[in-house]
């Protein structure tokens, strides 16, 4: 079944919200956004990702202006059957002077065979005069042309105002006047759009406030149908969207993660979660809210962009707590410094021990970790004080869990069974006369009781470092195998210049079913390294 043959009729969406929607806009206007660039297959796979967290409407791109856009609903047509969401294709009124039905642009929306339109229309006197070089009544006839023909075509139609709220402050009579006549002739929706992204929530508020009052001397309450798209220029455009919705907007538009032109547009699932657990308005279907944060970050893998940390609600450390007080709070009730329960949207809180975590955090920490410190009062002064003293010497561990549970475990159990004890190494770094570089370490460890010694060539002194270790204890420890390298990340800490600064190095590694970092502070790269790197192997040898 494709999605012209699945398409309800006009007006009959089936909606999270039953009369509301949520209409999403990553693949269109998102697309906008410095930087990003999605091929076909990356929109169909976001598509399906949208469609499954149950997002009402998908607005696909511009068929018939951008080829990959174009491309993209062919194969959407053919290739997606989405289970709740429903396909809009994305274009602008019909020209002036013409008509919908002979305008090429508009044919192309209709050939793309979304059961959706959503026509971006002008509603700023000013740029209907100086922009589309045309007459106010005009404009009026392209808008009303478009949206009867679109209907025609059993399709639904949205009409986006551009530059509403500066159109309805420099003329409100007309900018009205455009609204009222998308409504009349049965536009799905009429949705104003901050298209400048200037406007703060008092601005929303205000003009939609006033534009219901001047709607309802002519239309019935359940005929005045507005949506809200917000950009993001003065930070404000979830608050505008939020702002919105409580001034009567029952559609509101924004992309997956705030992608979008210039700041971006209002992050739809920043709006999402404030509707859902703020506003208690159920917008997405059953079982959707709890798989916000995995949609946010594959959608973000998908564009090639580093997710957000600190994105509210999805972003990882939007409930990372790092100070002891918080800590000692959240030890008694989590929701005393939560605002909501991060698993309702698919997130979890995190406990962050660093210089500024007290005996709470720890005990949370390792509650985390599965060691239970609660009561071991000595053991949490001594992971503290510790901790505070290795962190004002340049460690780090809130990004580094597995050298934290190295030192607990050091602290109450007399720590992990080491599988190797370091006698010496040695790292040479050749650079030939061709210009090629090659590093070789010699490692000489004790392997429960053997000494073994080991030579290996890398990239660079911790690759070579990392592989003469392997070969020394490939023999007795084969799962060796299953652990690789996944990041190294090193901080100069003192000094920009100075070879005596201090040098940290976070090393993550995996084993295919978990991932772990550990961290190595040493006056010396290759010895900083050393330290993360066989606190990293001893790490995942012990891991069951
Ligand atoms: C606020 C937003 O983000 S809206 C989305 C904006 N997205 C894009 O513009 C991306 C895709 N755009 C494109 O590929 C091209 O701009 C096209 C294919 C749409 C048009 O290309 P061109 O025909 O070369 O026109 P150009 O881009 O120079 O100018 C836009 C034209 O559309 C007209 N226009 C602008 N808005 C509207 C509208 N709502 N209704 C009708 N015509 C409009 C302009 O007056 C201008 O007309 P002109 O060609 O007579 O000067
Ligand atoms: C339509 C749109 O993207 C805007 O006005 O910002």
């Amino acid at each position: 079944m494709t999605q012209a043959d699945s398409a309800t009729k006009p007006g009959e969406a089936e909606t999270g919200a039953g009369d509301f929607h949520v209409f999403d806009t990553t693949l269109r206007d998102g697309a906008q956004m410095e930087g990003l660039r999605y091929s076909v297959a990356d929109k169909l796979a976001v598509a399906e990702l949208l469609d499954e967290l149950g997002v009402d409407y998908i607005e696909g791109g511009w068929p018939g202006a951008i080829p990959s856009d174009t491309e993209f609903f062919a194969r959407a047509a053919d290739e997606l059957n989405f289970k709740h969401a429903r396909l809009v294709a994305f274009g602008m009124t019909r020209r002036a002077a013409s008509t919908a039905a002979e305008d090429p642009g508009f044919k192309a929306l209709l050939d793309s065979r979304a059961p959706v339109l959503c026509l971006v229309a002008k509603s700023d006197m000013r740029h209907v005069e100086q922009a589309l070089k045309t007459t106010p009544e005009e404009n009026l006839a392209m808008i009303a042309d478009s949206v009867r023909t679109g209907r025609e075509h059993d399709r639904q139609v949205f009409i986006d105002c551009e530059h509403f709220f500066d159109g309805y402050r420099h003329d409100p009579v007309y900018a009205a006047l455009v609204v009222k006549t998308a409504l009349d002739v049965g536009a799905e929706a009429v949705v104003l759009c901050d298209t400048n992204g200037g406007s703060i929530p008092s601005d929303i508020t205000a003009a939609f406030t006033d534009l219901r009052a001047r709607l309802a001397a002519d239309l019935p309450p359940e005929r005045i149908r507005l949506g809200m798209h917000a950009q993001n220029d003065t930070g404000c455009a979830v608050a505008n969207t939020v702002a919105a919705v409580e001034a009567g907007a029952m559609h509101v538009q924004g992309t997956a993660n705030g992608y979008g032109e210039r700041p971006g547009n209002a992050n739809l699932f920043t709006v999402i979660a404030n509707l859902e657990t703020k506003l208690g308005r159920k917008v997405l279907p059953d079982g959707g809210l709890e798989k916000l944060t995995r949609v946010s970050h594959a959608i973000a893998e998908i564009a090639n962009m580093t997710p957000d940390e600190h994105a509210p609600y999805t972003g990882h450390a939007a409930f990372a707590h790092k100070a002891g007080i918080h800590a000692s709070a959240i030890k008694a009730d989590p929701a005393l410094y939560n605002h909501i329960e991060p698993e309702l949207v698919g997130n979890d809180m995190r406990i962050l021990v660093t210089e500024m975590a007290g005996r709470a955090s720890v005990e949370l920490k390792g509650r985390e970790l599965g060691i239970d410190l609660a009561g071991d009062k000595d053991a949490l002064d001594r992971i503290t004080k510790r901790v505070k003293e290795l962190e004002s010497k340049g460690w780090s561990f809130e990004a580094a869990d597995a050298s934290f549970e190295l030192l607990v475990r050091d602290e109450v159990e007399g720590g992990l069974p080491r599988p190797f004890t370091l006698d010496t190494y040695r790292v040479i770094v050749d650079h030939d006369p061709n210009g090629a570089t090659v590093a070789e370490a010699t490692v000489r460890v004790d392997v429960e009781g053997e000494r073994v010694i080991s030579t290996a060539q890398g990239n660079g002194p911790v690759n070579a470092l990392d592989a003469a270790l392997r070969s020394a204890l490939a023999a007795r420890h084969p799962r060796l195998a299953e652990l690789t390298l996944s990041d190294f990340k090193v901080r100069i800490l003192a000094g920009s210049t100075g070879t005596d600064a201090v040098t940290r190095v976070l090393i993550s590694m995996s084993d295919g079913e978990a991932e772990w970092t550990t961290v190595g502070v040493a006056p010396n790269l290759i010895e900083a390294s050393w330290n993360a790197l066989a606190d990293g192997l001893a790490y995942g040898l012990n891991r069951r």
